[in-house]
């Protein structure tokens, strides 16, 4: 029986021809991404932006991120190796985005081990429309900041990707263990959720596209690799290749 106070969406998973149109929109506009993100996966988030038609702008100078973020197409804040400087530039990515109406992803690394990334995510949180990404570590440390927070998508990465916001709700049940072998992996995801954001006005059909190409190209890399090193250059490779009937064959009719 169902509450009437308690309003119940089924997850739903996009149709192969639905994540083939966003992924067509990124390689077509090839949005711009400016990514705050952390040292360790920097270069491969970049990698991955440039493999899935975007293009990536890693800057992180105090006084020039909100001059690089005005042009964007979205927005990337990671907090995985937050430091003084990176810090005082959050504030202003935030401000560009709220001026001119900026897709943000937020990506609250190891937000459960720091009294400082609580503090952080909480001030990212204070703009609408966010979307956050993180594992269901991260996820359930902010679950109370995000029940508060305007207008948020939650997508919770891990075997079966959840994607929940006001207007819809999304599970993808694509990827390869060997995506947690590899730091940084997870940071990359943030990015081309962010590329997808920038072409695709419902945050919740953007990220579940992205996820859903993401997992399928770690299913083709993990075929392809001899361990957790090829399989990094194979899943950038495996974006690089991805295409409508990849997908098509891969996702099935209704899967
Ligand atoms: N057990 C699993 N099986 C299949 N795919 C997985 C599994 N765990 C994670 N993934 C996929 O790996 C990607 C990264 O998700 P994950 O939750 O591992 O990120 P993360 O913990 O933030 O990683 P990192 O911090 O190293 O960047 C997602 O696309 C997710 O679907
Ligand atoms: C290992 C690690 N430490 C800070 S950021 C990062 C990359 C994965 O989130
Ligand atoms: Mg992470």
């Amino acid at each position: 029986m169902t509450s009437d106070t308690t309003e119940i969406t089924l997850a739903r998973t996009l149709q192969p021809q639905e994540v083939a149109s966003v992924l067509a929109r990124v390689t077509e506009i090839r949005p711009r991404v400016q990514c705050l993100t952390n040292t360790v996966a920097q270069n491969l988030t970049a990698n991955m932006l440039l493999a899935f038609g975007a293009i990536p702008s890693m800057a992180i100078h105090v006084d020039e991120v909100a001059a690089m973020a005005e042009g964007a197409g979205a927005i990337l804040i990671n907090i995985g190796t937050i430091n003084a400087e990176s810090e005082l530039a959050i504030p202003k990515l935030l401000e560009v985005a709220r001026d001119h109406r900026k897709p943000v992803v937020f990506d609250p690394v190891f937000v459960e081990l720091s009294p400082l990334r609580r503090h952080i995510a909480g001030q990212v949180l204070r703009l609408p429309d966010t979307l956050v990404r993180g594992n269901a570590t991260e996820m359930a440390a902010l679950s109370f900041d995000l029940a508060a927070a305007k207008g948020v998508t939650r997508v919770t990465t891990g075997k079966v990707d959840r994607i929940e916001s006001g207007q819809a709700s999304f599970a993808v049940a694509h990827g390869h263990p060997l995506m947690t072998r590899v730091t940084g992996i997870g940071c990359a995801a943030g990015a081309l959720i962010a590329a997808c954001c920038a072409v695709e006005a419902n945050k919740a059909v953007a990220a579940a596209a992205a996820l859903t190409a993401y997992g399928i190209a770690g299913e083709i890399a993990a075929e392809r690799c001899r361990g957790p090193g090829s399989f990094e250059v194979e899943l950038i490779d495996a974006v690089a290749a991805m295409d409508a009937a990849t997908l098509a064959a891969r996702m099935g009719s209704g899967r």
